[in-house]
């Protein structure tokens, strides 16, 4: 899979080295049920036409630039990680734009002409709220009007888990609890992140959020071979410290995967003496 950052300065270049292509449209924080289904869809489509399969997100969060900087957003996984997966589901470019505050200007028509049209989509694929252009004013249901009728659309339906919508503000809700299994439901997967090891404890890489402080059950890739373990989050969710694993199985600064599979209750143990 490719990985292309579109700005400004590039987009004539990379428009002109497009080809025909389904496109599946969406931040896609976390890669959760909902996303996938939207993903899948494009390239179930894409298969059908014989044409590739593209993602186009954005970087930063829309949130980050429209709301002047004050609000601070907490990514649930970085970049590099989010093409890993869509590399996975058989994407075969992902276009990250450059959301700043002249391409959030862009009228519906604008965006869907210049950054669809012209890179070769002929047929693009959404969530049922998806939305686009200058104030989140266009919408998935008026996407092919806005393309002058160049392009088809698909508007995938709402995924929900207990009647409840899966979305990212849901995953990160859960990760502040510290809710681990409902996670696991929602993404289809146990949450993973990646840290580095400093011969006390692991540090979370930069965009990922780590869960609420408290003891987990997870696994941890050492030298050898992945081990069921608990760890503790400390208060300051920047620290994770090893419970009960030999460490010396752990190598200094290696990034190291840990993939969290529930919460242990909270107890004290005592113990008595008679
Ligand atoms: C060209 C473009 C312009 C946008 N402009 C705005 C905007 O002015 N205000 C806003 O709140 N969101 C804006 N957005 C963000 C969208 O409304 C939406 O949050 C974003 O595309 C992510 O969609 P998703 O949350 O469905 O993945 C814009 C998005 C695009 C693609
Ligand atoms: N539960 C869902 N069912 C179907 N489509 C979804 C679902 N959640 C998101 N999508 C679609 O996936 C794409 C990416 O959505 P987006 O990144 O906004 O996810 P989200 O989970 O809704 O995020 P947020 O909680 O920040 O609104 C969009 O096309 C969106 O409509």
């Amino acid at each position: 899979m490719e990985t292309i950052y579109l700005n400004a300065a590039n987009l004539d270049y990379w428009k002109k080295k497009s080809t025909s292509n389904v496109m599946a449209l969406g931040f896609f924080d976390g890669i959760h049920k909902g996303h996938q289904k939207v993903i899948r869809t494009a390239v179930n489509k894409a298969k059908e036409r014989g044409v590739a399969v593209t993602v186009m997100s954005f970087f930063p969060h829309p949130k980050t630039v429209l709301s002047k900087g004050n609000e601070t957003f907490d990514y649930i996984m970085p970049l590099t990680e989010k093409g890993k997966v869509l590399a996975q589901l058989g994407v075969d470019t992902f276009y990250i734009v450059e959301f700043d505050k002249s391409f959030a200007s862009l009228s519906p028509e604008a965006y869907v002409s210049n950054y669809l049209v012209d890179f070769g989509v002929e047929h693009a694929v959404a969530g049922y709220d998806f939305s686009y252009g200058k104030f989140g004013a266009g919408h998935v249901g008026r996407m092919e009007d806005d393309s002058g009728g160049k392009l088809g659309v698909t508007k995938v339906d709402k995924v929900s888990y207990q009647g409840q919508k899966i979305s990212s503000t849901w995953i990160r809700q859960l990760l502040s609890t510290g809710d681990m299994k409902t996670l696991q439901h929602i993404l289809g997967r146990s949450y993973e992140l990646a840290c580095k090891w400093d011969g006390r404890a692991f540090h979370p890489l930069s965009q990922y959020t780590v869960p609420a402080p408290g003891s987990y059950m997870v696994t941890i890739e050492t030298k050898n071979h992945p081990i069921l373990t608990k760890v503790e989050v400390a208060e300051d969710q920047q620290t994770i410290l090893p419970l009960e694993f030999d460490q010396a199985t752990m190598t200094s600064g290696d990034r190291i995967a840990i993939t969290w599979h529930r919460r242990v209750q909270d107890h004290i143990m005592y113990s008595y003496s008679v």
